[in-house]
């Protein structure tokens, strides 16, 4: 399972269905368009921060499953930045502490007790699209979801920054699997073909370097 990694804007969607159809491979995405909780989210933190969290954690815990099936299947994000993100909004007061402690001995509890075949927990690769928290901000207004943008919600502008910088640490910490970064600052993997390529030529090399360890 390869598994796409990075904050809000970073080009995971994007990369995804460009990797999935490049290795012919089955894609999973996150629960956005049809997610009825994340509006109402943006709208009011504090009020659905909890319930929102607990909507992703089901949504991925079916997709980890669904993934399983077939090793190249490519992933939207993480389980472990669901936590990320989680973590982020009770720091901003969004959540309660009994809140945080039932989330995260919820996952605790899920991932223990999932045995080896009924999905797997670990990538096999994580790609992380690094960006700049100014590029992260052009992405987002670009791609233009309402609840995203700062013209209607300033606060956002310390949301993402925050977030950005938290996904650095994050990332140089992961030890959980082999890792690499793609730089999406540098490359535009979307409207660029040369980009694209060099993008996937890196990918291709990785694969097949963490294959021959197995
Ligand atoms: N490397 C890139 N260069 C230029 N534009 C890009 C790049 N990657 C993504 N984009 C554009 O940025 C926007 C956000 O991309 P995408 O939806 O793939 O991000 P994401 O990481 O999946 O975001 P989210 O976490 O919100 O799901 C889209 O409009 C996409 O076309
Ligand atoms: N609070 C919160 N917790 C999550 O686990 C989470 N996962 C995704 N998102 C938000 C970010 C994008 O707006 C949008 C698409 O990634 O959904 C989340 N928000």
């Amino acid at each position: 399972m390869l598994v796409l990694a990075g904050p809000i804007g970073a080009g995971k969607t994007s990369l995804t269905t460009i990797l999935a159809q490049h290795l012919q491979a089955p894609a999973f995405y996150e629960s956005v368009d049809d997610n009825e909780i994340l509006p109402l989210f943006y709208e009011n933190p504090r009020k659905y921060a909890f319930l929102l969290q607990i909507y992703f954690l089901n949504k991925r815990l079916a997709s980890l499953r669904a993934a399983t099936a077939d090793p190249l299947s490519v992933m939207d994000r993480s389980i472990f930045e669901d936590s990320l993100l989680f973590h982020l909004n009770a720091d901003l007061g969004r959540a309660t502490a009994t809140e945080v402690e039932t989330y995260d001995e919820l996952l605790a509890n899920m991932l223990d007790q999932v045995g080896e075949n009924d999905f797997q927990k670990i990538p096999d690769l994580l790609i992380y699209v690094r960006v700049s928290f100014q590029t992260m901000l052009e992405h987002i207004q670009r791609r233009g979801r309402v609840f995203e943008q700062l013209d209607n919600d300033a606060s956002l502008y310390e949301y993402y920054q925050e977030l950005n910088q938290r996904y650095a640490s994050w990332y140089a910490n992961y030890k959980l699997s082999p890792k690499i970064q793609i730089d999406g600052d540098q490359f535009d993997f979307v409207n660029n073909p040369a980009d694209q390529e060099v993008v996937l030529a890196t990918l291709d090399a990785k694969i097949k370097q963490i294959m021959a360890l197995d």
